[in-house]
C-alpha cells in the first residue's frame, strides 16, 4: 500500500507498522512522530485525507464523530485510547489508601487534618506506582487532601506510560480558565486529575489530633474501638462510617462509575475509610463484614469493572505477569503494547 492512495469508509480501521520514524497527519492536524516499529491504529471515523509517512488515504463517507487514532503513545483526551478503549468491555478501577502520614506515625486521630505523608509514606508511594506501573490510567480522582494527592502523584511518577497528571480547577469560571491547556497534543500525553472532599477521610470530629492511645486511656478501649469501627456510631461531633459511606459511594456512583462505563481505567487514591466505605459497595459487604475490613497504606487494589460487575483481583504484588497481568487478557495486551513501546 506504499505511496497509494487509498480508499477508506468512515468507521473502518487500519494497524499500521512504521518502518522508520513517521510523522502522522489525521486530517489536516499533524498528530506525531511515531518511533519505528510502533504499531498504530487509526480509527476512521471522519472523512478526510489520512497520511501516515508516504501513505495517504483518502477516507470517504461524513460523519458526525470526532476522529481518533488510538495507540499507546498516541491517546488522545477523549474517550477513544487504547488506554480506555471501548473494544473491550472491561476497565481497571485501581483503589490507593495513602502511603503513611505524619500522623499515622504519631498515632493521632487524623481525619480531615489535612497531614503530609512520611518519608516512609513517599516511599510506600513509589513502591505502590510500581506494582501498577503496567495497568492502564485514564483518570485520577482523589480526595481534596494533600496525603491522597502526594500518593497519587508520586506513584504517577513510576507509571511506564510516563503521561503527566494535572490536577483539574474546576472550583469557579476563572479556575477553569487559568488553568486551560492549549495544545492539544499536551493534553493527550496528560492524566486528568480530579479532587473532591467527598473523597476525604471521615471527620473524626472532636478526636481529631487526640493521641489514639490516650483516648483509649481515657474513654476506654471498648468505647475508642465503636468509635474507630462500629458501622453507625459517630465519634464526638464527628461522621459514622455510615455518614462517610453516604457521601463517598454517592460520589463513586454519580462521578466515576459513569466515566467507568464509558470505558475509562481510573485510579482513586484516598482514605482507610472512604476507601472501606467504596469497597462495602464494590464488593456488597454487609455492615457488619465492612468493621472487620482493614487498609493498609500504600497497598494498591484492584478490580475490574466488566458487564457493569465488579471484580476483586486483590493487591498487584509486582508489575510481573504472575503478579497482576495474568489477570485478565486485555492487561497482558496492554503491557505487551507498552513493552513494544519502550523497548
Ligand atoms: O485517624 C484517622 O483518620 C483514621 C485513619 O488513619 O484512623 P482509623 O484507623 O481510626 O480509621
Amino acid at each position: 500500500m506504499a505511496n497509494a492512495m487509498l480508499q477508506q469508509t468512515v468507521g473502518g480501521t487500519l494497524q499500521l507498522l512504521s518502518n522508520s520514524r513517521t510523522h502522522c497527519n489525521v486530517g489536516n492536524r499533524s498528530v506525531r512522530l511515531l518511533p519505528k516499529g510502533f504499531k498504530l491504529e487509526v480509527e476512521f471515523s471522519k472523512r478526510g485525507i489520512y497520511s501516515s509517512g508516504k501513505r495517504k488515504f483518502n477516507v470517504i463517507q461524513a460523519s458526525t464523530s470526532q476522529t481518533s487514532v488510538v495507540g499507546p503513545l498516541l491517546a488522545p483526551s477523549s474517550s477513544d485510547t487504547v488506554d480506555s478503549h471501548m473494544k473491550s468491555n472491561e476497565v481497571a478501577l485501581i483503589l490507593i489508601r495513602h502511603g503513611e502520614s505524619l500522623w499515622n506515625e504519631k498515632n493521632l486521630f487524623t481525619g480531615c487534618a489535612d497531614v503530609p505523608l512520611t518519608n516512609k509514606g513517599v516511599e510506600e508511594a513509589i513502591e505502590a506506582g510500581h506494582r501498577i506501573s503496567n495497568i492502564p490510567v485514564d483518570m485520577i480522582y482523589t480526595s481534596s487532601l494533600i496525603r491522597a494527592q502526594m500518593t497519587a502523584m508520586l506513584a504517577m511518577t513510576r507509571h511506564r506510560r510516563k503521561k503527566v497528571p494535572i490536577i483539574l480547577h474546576n472550583e469557579d469560571e476563572r479556575a477553569r480558565a487559568w488553568s486551560k491547556i492549549y495544545s492539544e497534543d499536551t493534553i493527550e500525553q496528560s492524566i486528568p486529575v480530579i479532587t473532591s472532599w467527598k473523597l476525604n477521610e471521615r471527620m473524626y470530629g472532636e478526636l481529631q489530633g487526640l493521641n489514639k492511645q490516650e483516648t483509649a486511656d481515657k474513654f476506654g478501649h471498648e468505647k475508642v474501638h465503636e468509635w474507630r469501627r462500629s458501622y453507625d456510631i459517630p465519634p464526638p461531633n464527628g461522621e459514622s462510617l455510615e455518614m462517610c459511606a453516604e457521601r463517598a459511594v454517592a460520589y463513586f456512583r454519580d462521578n466515576i462509575e459513569p466515566q467507568l462505563l464509558s470505558g475509562k481505567n481510573i485510579l482513586i487514591s484516598a482514605h482507610g475509610n472512604s476507601l472501606r466505605s467504596i469497597i462495602m459497595y464494590l464488593d456488597k459487604l454487609t455492615s457488619q463484614e465492612v468493621i472487620t475490613l482493614e487498609l493498609s497504606t500504600g497497598i494498591p487494589m484492584l478490580y475490574i469493572f466488566k458487564e457493569g460487575k465488579f471484580i476483586r483481583r486483590g493487591s498487584p504484588v509486582a508489575p510481573t505477569e504472575a503478579g497482576v497481568y495474568a489477570y485478565t487478557r486485555r492487561l497482558a495486551q496492554y503491557r505487551q503494547k507498552l513493552d513494544d513501546m519502550l523497548t
